[in-house]
């Protein structure tokens, strides 16, 4: 859960708000790092984390679709990602809905 400018309305524009977002990457395993169980080569899923960490913290969307593919274009950068699915859910986005979320996914 992290908290950034998402939305249009002119109080969203000012105020920063909770969204929760899952990430699912299929990646590519080097098989010297199954064999040796060392870390060389490996996708680190704290780099992806921190990286998306600071973009969603740093950024301002006004749209939750842009939010949603900036994320998932960032994840498919890598060739190791086979395939990935970026879900953003915005908590009380709409007065009467629990929440609101999109889901993206990409494959190679
Ligand atoms: N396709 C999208 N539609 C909307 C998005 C979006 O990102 N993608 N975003 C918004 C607003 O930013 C916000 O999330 C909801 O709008 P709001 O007018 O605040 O909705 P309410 O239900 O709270 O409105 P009330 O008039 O107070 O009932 C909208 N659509």
């Amino acid at each position: 859960m992290l908290r950034t400018f998402i939305g249009f309305n002119p109080e969203e524009l000012v105020n920063k708000q909770d969204v929760v977002i899952n990430l699912e990457i299929e990646i590519s395993v080097p098989n010297e790092a199954l064999e040796s169980d060392e870390p060389d080569g490996i996708y680190d899923y704290k780099k992806i984390t921190k990286r998306v960490i600071t973009y969603v913290q740093d950024g301002r969307f006004k749209l939750l679709e842009v939010l949603t593919k900036n994320l998932l274009e960032m994840i498919m950068e890598d060739d190791r990602v086979r395939w990935a699915k970026v879900e953003v859910d915005k908590p009380h986005a709409l007065r009467f809905a629990e929440s609101v979320s999109f889901e993206m996914e990409a494959k190679r």
